[in-house]
C-alpha cells in the first residue's frame, strides 16, 4: 500500500491516494469521519478548529461500502479556505482583489528559513502553508482505512496523552490485547481527558496568558499483532524502524521509543529482556513487555508499545527573536494564529500513522488482492503461529 497526500493549509482542499488496498474490505464515510472528529479535540487549540469540521468525501476506489482494489481518493475541505482564496490566489485573482499577507520575519521552530532558503521563496507563506500540520487531518483520514483494515484482522489500536507540559498520566503495568480494546473504546474519553482535567487546563491557560505554548509525550498501543511482522534481513526492512520514521514524521515530534525507550540505557538487562515462555493454549508468549513488542525488528507476539514527544508549538504569540529576510534587522518573529498546545490531537495522529504503517507490512506481507484472501492468510498464518 502506497499513498500521497497533497494540499496547503489554506488551500481549498486536503487530497490523498491511496493504491495497495485489498478489493471487497468494507468501509464507510464514518469510519473516517469518526477518527477526523477525534483528532479535532483537546483544550488548547487555537481558532482554526472552530471555523474547521472535518470531513471527508471519498471520490474513487469505493462501492456500495466495499474497496474496489483501485485507488482510493480521500478529499477534505477545508472551510477556512472562503478565508484566504484571495490571499491563496490558486485560481486567477483580478489584480485588485489579490491579497498577500506576505511573511517575510521566519519563527524559530517552524520550517520557514530553512524552507525560504531551500525553495528560493522571498514570501515565507509559500513555505509555511503545506509544512502546516493541516496535512495530519489527511494522514489520520489514510490511518483511519488503515485501523479499519487491522480491526477487521483482529488488531487494535490505541493512543492517549502520557504527559503534557510536565503533568503525567497514568497506563496499566502490563498490556494486553484485551486492555488494548479496553482503551480503543474508552480513547475518545482519554484523549479529551488529558485536557478536562482542570490542572492541565490551569497550566495551558496560564501558559497561554504568558503567550508560550506547550508540548508532551503521547502513547500508542496496538494489540493483536502476529509475531514476524518486519524483518531483520536489511536495515530498511526493520519494523520499529519504519515506526520511528512514521512517528518523528509527525510534525513538531522530536523522537519515539519502543517499551521501557530511553530507559533502557539505565537498566540491567535482567530488567529489560522478555523471558520467554510457552503454554498449550497461546504458544510461545512472555510475562513482560519491556522492549514494547520488538526483537530484530520484528513483531515477537506481544502488543507494540511506542511513544513519541512532541515538542512545544512554535509560533509563540510572545514571539521569538528574529530577523526580517528583507532588512536583515532583528524583529520579533511573525505571529499566524495559533495553538498553544495540539498534543491530545497529535496522539490521535500519531496512532493513526502507526496504523498505517502496519497496515502497509501487513499488506506486504500476505496475499491481498481480495479481503477474504487476506483474512484467510491471516487466519492461516496465526493458526501456524500457535503449533510453532
Ligand atoms: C496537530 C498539530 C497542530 C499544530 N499546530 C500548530 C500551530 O497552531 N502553530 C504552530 O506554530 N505549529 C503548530 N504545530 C507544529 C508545527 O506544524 C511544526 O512544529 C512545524 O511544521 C515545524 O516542524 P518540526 O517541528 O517537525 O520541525 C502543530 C503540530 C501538530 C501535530
Ligand atoms: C489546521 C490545523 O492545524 C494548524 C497547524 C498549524 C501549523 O503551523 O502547523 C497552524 C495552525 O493553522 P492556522 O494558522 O490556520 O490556525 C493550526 O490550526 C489542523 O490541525 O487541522
Amino acid at each position: 500500500m502506497r499513498y500521497i497526500t497533497a494540499g496547503e493549509s489554506h488551500g481549498p482542499e486536503l487530497t490523498a491516494i491511496i493504491e495497495g488496498l485489498p478489493a471487497g474490505m468494507p468501509l464507510t464515510v464514518e469510519d473516517i469521519n469518526q477518527e477526523l472528529a477525534r483528532r479535532q479535540v483537546g483544550y488548547g487549540r487555537g481558532g482554526r478548529m472552530l471555523i474547521e469540521s472535518d470531513q471527508v468525501r471519498i471520490t474513487s476506489g469505493l462501492r456500495h461500502g466495499k474497496t474496489l482494489g483501485s485507488p482510493l481518493t480521500l478529499v477534505i475541505e477545508n472551510k477556512d479556505w472562503k478565508n484566504w482564496s484571495k490571499v491563496m490566489g490558486i485560481e486567477n485573482v483580478p489584480e485588485k482583489q489579490k491579497k498577500i499577507r506576505r511573511v517575510a520575519r521566519p519563527r524559530p521552530g517552524h520550517a520557514d528559513l530553512a524552507g525560504g532558503m531551500k525553495y528560493h521563496q522571498q514570501d515565507l507563506r509559500n513555505v509555511l502553508e503545506r509544512s502546516s500540520a493541516r496535512e495530519t487531518a489527511m494522514r489520520t483520514a489514510i490511518g483511519a482505512v488503515s485501523k479499519k483494515l487491522l480491526k477487521e484482522l483482529g488488531m487494535e489500536v490505541a493512543g492517549h496523552v502520557r504527559i503534557l507540559g510536565g503533568i503525567e498520566a497514568a497506563v496499566p503495568e502490563e498490556i494486553s490485547i484485551k486492555e488494548i480494546k479496553e482503551t480503543a473504546e474508552a480513547s475518545d474519553v482519554r484523549v479529551i481527558d488529558a485536557t478536562v482535567e482542570q490542572p492541565i487546563r490551569d497550566l495551558i491557560d496560564q501558559t497561554k496568558k504568558k503567550g508560550d505554548t506547550i508540548g508532551g509525550v503521547v502513547e500508542v498501543l496496538v494489540g493483536g499483532v502476529p509475531a514476524g511482522l518486519g524483518s531483520y534481513v536489511q536495515w530498511d526492512k526493520k519494523l520499529d524502524a519504519k515506526i520511528a520514521q512514521a512517528v518523528v514524521s509527525i510534525n513538531a515530534f522530536k523522537g519515539a521509543e519502543f517499551g521501557v525507550g530511553f530507559q533502557a540505557g539505565k537498566l540491567p538487562g535482567s530488567a529489560v529482556m522478555d523471558e520467554i515462555t510457552w503454554d498449550e493454549e497461546d504458544g510461545y508468549t512472555r510475562r513482560s513487555n519491556n522492549l514494547g513488542g520488538f526483537e530484530g525488528g520484528m513483531t515477537n507476539g506481544k502488543s507494540i508499545v511506542v511513544r513519541g514527544v512532541m515538542k512545544p508549538i512554535p509560533t509563540l504569540y510572545k514571539p521569538l527573536k528574529s530577523v526580517d529576510i528583507d532588512t536583515k534587522e532583528p524583529y520579533k518573529a511573525s505571529v499566524e494564529r495559533s495553538d498553544s498546545t495540539a498534543v491530545p490531537a497529535a496522539s490521535v495522529v500519531c496512532e493513526n500513522v502507526v496504523a498505517t504503517v502496519i497496515a502497509q507490512e501487513v499488506l506486504e506481507k500476505f496475499s491481498s488482492d481480495s479481503f477474504d484472501e487476506l483474512q484467510q492468510a491471516i487466519a492461516d498464518y496465526r493458526n501456524y503461529l500457535k503449533n510453532y
